[in-house]
């Protein structure tokens, strides 16, 4: 087990910067996952603490140790791809073991660790069988088997589970997080799955345009978002946002739908741009109710298990409502209220961060929109 730590790390692919200036502690067994848009540098940062790419500026440091020009091979890190790439004419067992192999320990202690490890991803009954003649899930299980059996310090993953259908991932995806929990080595894992991040992590960290936008809990991270990138990446749907026209220091109109904000205090001297709520912090009420925004009805979509109403509040927005229970019984096009509580609003500056408020920015009573 080992932790590892960026120092203001970059690389460039030509004139195309990718990662810029990371800096980033990951602790000892530690699970981080590393998530953010198609193209954001995820792979990228991950290959360059693996030492299959080189950094352009910066140094990786595994274990407390400066690893910057160490070659892959020897920085004590096992790699699961999202290919698997297993050999295909070798059987399991032999897939297992081949590193060991090849590291020329005793035949004793390669049988050992490949029952252990095979044992640990329910696989001893696959061992005498090609990759071809294996499931996607159990392929994943195999490659995870030849990574574990190394003993790395690190393990590296990404997007495993990529290749697997709904149900498949969501038991890997608890096979992971026990094998975690086992094993106790530290996990970096790039995925573009929110469910695996919320789920999977102790920390989370959203990149962007090869920075790093935040670090934290995932819970830390989707309730107190750092700013409005955070704020609309994670949550599905993703939270609605509504810019706000500036009024008054202390309030403002939301543009092109009306209704009058004002705020008691907030925290510094930021004046908010621009509001967000999410999708379950919105309650679909009659339009005579007071305090509420006023919007149009225009579509349902019941998932069983819940709904999400579709409510246009102007030419161009078009705000989510999720909840359970029974779906309203609104009409398309009926004019529908939109409420919520003070404390679940979100407020945003100029610069995109998120302004901290003390509850008190409230619809003014009674807005009529
Ligand atoms: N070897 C390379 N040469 C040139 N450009 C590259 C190379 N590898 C990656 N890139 C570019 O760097 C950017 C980041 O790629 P990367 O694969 O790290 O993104 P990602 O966040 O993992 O994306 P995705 O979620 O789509 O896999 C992309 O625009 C990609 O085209």
């Amino acid at each position: 087990m080992a932790s590892v730590t960026l120092k203001n790390v970059s690389k460039s692919f030509g004139a195309y910067d990718v990662i810029r200036s990371i800096d980033l502690e990951i602790e000892d067994g530690e699970f981080m996952v590393f998530v953010g848009p198609s193209g954001c540098g995820k792979s990228t940062l991950l290959r360059l603490i693996a030492g299959l790419v080189p950094v352009c500026e910066g140094d990786v440091f595994i274990g407390g140790e400066q690893v910057t020009d160490v070659p892959a091979s020897k920085r004590g890190l096992a790699f699961v791809f999202q290919s698997y790439a297993l050999y295909p004419h070798m059987n399991v067992s032999r897939n297992i073991s081949f590193a060991l192999e090849t590291a020329r320990l005793g035949k004793d202690e390669i049988r050992r660790r490949v029952t252990k490890v095979a044992e640990m991803l329910k696989i001893s009954h696959l061992l005498d069988r090609r990759p071809r003649q294996l499931s996607g899930g159990q392929r994943q299980r195999v490659a995870i088997g030849r990574a574990l059996v190394g003993q790395p310090e690190v393990f590296l993953f990404d997007e495993p589970l990529s290749n697997l259908d709904a149900d498949l991932r969501m038991e890997m995806r608890f096979e992971i997080a026990k094998l975690h929990a086992d094993v106790k080595t530290t996990m970096i894992y790039v995925t573009h799955d929110q469910t695996e991040a919320m789920t999977l992590a102790d920390r989370i960290v959203i990149l962007n345009w090869g920075r790093i936008e935040q670090v934290g809990r995932p819970r830390e991270l989707y309730d107190r978002p750092a700013n409005r990138f955070v704020a609309g990446f994670l949550g599905s749907p993703r939270m609605n946002f509504a810019p706000l026209d500036r009024a008054a220091s202390s309030g403002g109109v939301l543009r092109g739908v009306g209704g009058f904000y004002h705020a008691t205090e907030f925290a510094g001297a930021d004046i908010p741009v621009e509001i967000g709520l999410r999708p379950e912090a919105l309650k679909l009420v009659s339009a005579e109710t007071k305090g509420t925004i006023r919007g149009t009805f225009e579509r349902m979509e019941d998932l069983g298990y819940e709904y999400v109403c579709y409510v246009r509040l102007s030419e161009t927005l078009v705000w989510t409502v999720r909840s359970t229970g029974s779906p309203p019984a609104f009409a398309e096009g009926e004019v529908v209220g939109l409420g919520w509580q003070p404390e679940n609003l979100y407020l945003f500056g100029e610069d995109g961060r998120r302004i901290e408020h003390d509850g008190a920015v409230q619809l003014a009573s009674g807005a009529s929109l």
